[in-house]
């Protein structure tokens, strides 16, 4: 009997090994259960409101440990399903439905706690396919449990459980350097979120742009993936079938329902049986395995109803504000370092104009009235320069918006973090330093007062008028996604303020009800114009002008270019953090 009971355990061990495709670990099971997803469409010029379209129907389903497929046509669902149940489709279109994990139904807090890849690979293209994977393990691997060689040492385990190892140093690539290939860039994305090890992995159309060799090779990552202990789950178009063969469970999607959902090598069986005279849908509802799907779903929400709504526990960053400072400096100055590309013609044109401003006002002469007419012309060639030569500005946050969001929403790191650490990582070497230099060479150029306290002055107004104007340039950076469209936003503005600036018009004697725009325009930098006073005319000078030069003046001016700056950097911090991270 012993002997019998031995052989029939082997045996019961043989069947269950076979019958599941030798899964070494199981991953957790995933239900959705009635999900209604509704888009607002918006008609007309004005965008108004129109009629709701739903998107998603009411669907249930089951979503096992392996590899599970969301399949259909163009437009039939696949990502916005695969969206709600990884929490990162817009809560506001949800209408109702619930998503359990092992039983237990989650929250959006999902989104922290399982990985996502994206179908756009976002990665920052100036690092190494090892720093990126570094990046990841330092931002989201809690310092206190993990020590910095244990984050080593994982980074190159992954590497080499994704057969990454022999490009772990090449770049990513960007528009200047060209980089690993579309494969080695979707496995180091992949490795981004394996850095947690996380049981849930949903990825969007992983094979999207690869050749089929290359797809070939990213699903058969993934099923080997899904033995280790991984619930894989992603959408994917018309895969090859060297690929389908490869996917545990399949769910079809037809026009935001389910139309089929079961064992993926019986799929074909199931259709071939199908009634050609009734829909898809109808036959796949009256089916046994959709009845018992459905059935083991309603067990599972009637075992939480009324604790449906509650929200799961709020998850935290683990790493804190410094560290994540101190992280995403050293990658704002890797980046920096590596396209050196704006910087470099940054402080050519720095470097080119404060030049050219020095020869056409060389050492200008103290004889009236052309001392006085060139000085004032010099100053507003001048600040026209230090305002427009930071127009590039404007790109700082719109380049890497796509990666700032993935990060920000996978919960890498603060969005107050990164707003520093962009704002220190571009104002020293871009602005600040550059600044001086065009300071001092146009200031001794032209011969201005050789007092050194008045070239302090002059620095310092300069580099306060630069700061306002890319201020500005940052606040349009954060609140709108195009180039074209920021260029225009922040050059209309510009061109106005000039205007208005106190060198083309005397708002004193003209239009004095907006004499009040001085204080927000950082063209207005008569305090410059202190240096004027090189003589009683040139007192008499500011005092036509109606220029309050005294001590008083000049700081009065120094608060209000700040002041500016402020306003606009707390706006363009606002703006960040109300980029929708939803999809
Ligand atoms: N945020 C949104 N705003 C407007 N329409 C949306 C939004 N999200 C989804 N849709 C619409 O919902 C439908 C389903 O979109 P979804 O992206 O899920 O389809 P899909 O099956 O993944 O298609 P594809 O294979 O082309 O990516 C489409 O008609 C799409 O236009």
């Amino acid at each position: 009997l012993l002997l019998l009971s031995i052989f029939l355990d082997n045996i019961l061990a043989l069947y269950v090994h076979v019958g599941e495709e030798c899964f070494q670990q199981h991953g957790p099971t995933l239900m959705f259960s009635n999900i209604k997803y509704c888009i607002q469409e918006r008609v007309g010029l004005l965008c108004k409101k129109g009629p709701e379209k739903v998107i998603l129907k009411d669907i249930s389903g089951i979503l096992k440990p392996g590899m599970n497929a969301i399949m259909g046509p163009t437009g039939s669902g696949k990502t916005s399903l695969l969206d709600v149940i990884a929490g990162r489709k817009d809560p506001a279109g949800l209408r109702h439905g619930t998503v359990f994990v092992d039983g237990r139904p989650v929250t959006n807090d999902l989104r922290l706690t399982s990985a996502y890849v994206v179908q756009d690979d976002v990665l920052m293209g100036t690092l190494s396919v090892r720093e990126n994977l570094l990046f990841s393990a330092n931002l989201r691997l809690d310092p206190k449990n993990h020590s910095s060689a244990d984050k080593q040492s994982r980074v190159e385990n992954i590497l080499e459980e994704l057969g990454l190892t022999e490009c772990a140093n090449t770049k990513i690539g960007t528009d200047f350097i060209r980089g690993v290939s579309g494969g080695e860039r979707k496995r180091c994305s992949i490795g981004m979120e394996l850095i947690t090890a996380p049981s849930l992995l949903f990825l969007d159309e992983p094979t999207t742009g690869l050749d089929a060799y290359t797809a070939n090779c990213i699903i058969s990552l993934l099923h080997k993936l899904s033995r280790n202990g991984k619930t894989v789950i992603f959408s994917i178009h018309q895969p090859r079938y060297s690929i389908f063969e490869q996917f545990d469970q399949l769910t079809l999607m037809h026009k935001g329902d389910v139309v089929y959902a079961g064992k993926a090598d019986k799929a074909l069986e199931y259709f071939s049986l199908l009634d050609g005279n009734n829909p898809l849908l109808v036959q796949f509802r009256k089916s046994p395995q959709c009845q018992q799907e459905f059935e083991e779903v309603e067990q599972v929400c009637q075992a939480f109803e009324g604790g449906l709504k509650t929200k799961g526990e709020k998850v935290d960053y683990v790493t804190s504000f410094f560290y994540q400072m101190r992280i995403l400096s050293h990658r704002a100055v890797l980046n920096l370092l590596r396209t050196p590309q704006t910087s470099y013609a940054q402080w050519a044109l720095t470097v080119f104009f404060a030049l050219l401003v020095g020869l056409i006002y060389y050492q200008i002469p103290l004889t009236l009235p052309e001392g006085l007419q060139n000085r004032s012309g010099a100053f507003f060639f001048l600040v026209i320069n230090v305002v427009f030569s930071n127009l590039g500005a404007v790109e700082l946050f719109i380049k890497e918006r796509s990666v700032f969001i993935h990060e920000n929403a996978n919960g890498y790191y603060r969005t107050s973090v990164y707003f520093l650490s962009k704002i220190g990582a571009d104002l020293l070497p871009n602005r600040i330093v550059p600044n001086i230099f065009f300071s001092a060479i146009s200031y001794y150029m032209m011969g201005l007062k050789p007092a050194f306290l008045s070239f302090l002055c002059f620095t310092l107004t300069m580099t306060l008028t630069s700061i306002g104007a890319v201020s500005v340039a940052f606040m349009v950076s954060a609140t709108v996604n195009s180039l074209a469209m920021a260029n225009l936003l922040v050059a209309l503005p510009f061109v106005i303020m000039m205007v208005f600036g106190g060198f083309l018009v005397n708002l004193n004697n003209m239009l004095s009800w907006l004499s009040w725009l001085e204080w927000i325009n950082p063209f207005k930098n008569q305090n410059i114009r202190l240096v004027l006073c090189c003589s009683i005319q040139g007192e008499m000078f500011l005092q036509g002008q109606g220029i309050d030069y005294s001590r008083w003046g000049f700081w009065q001016n120094q608060v209000a270019l700040i002041g500016i700056s402020s306003v606009c950097l707390v706006v363009a911090y606002i703006q960040l953090r109300r980029i929708k991270r939803w999809k």
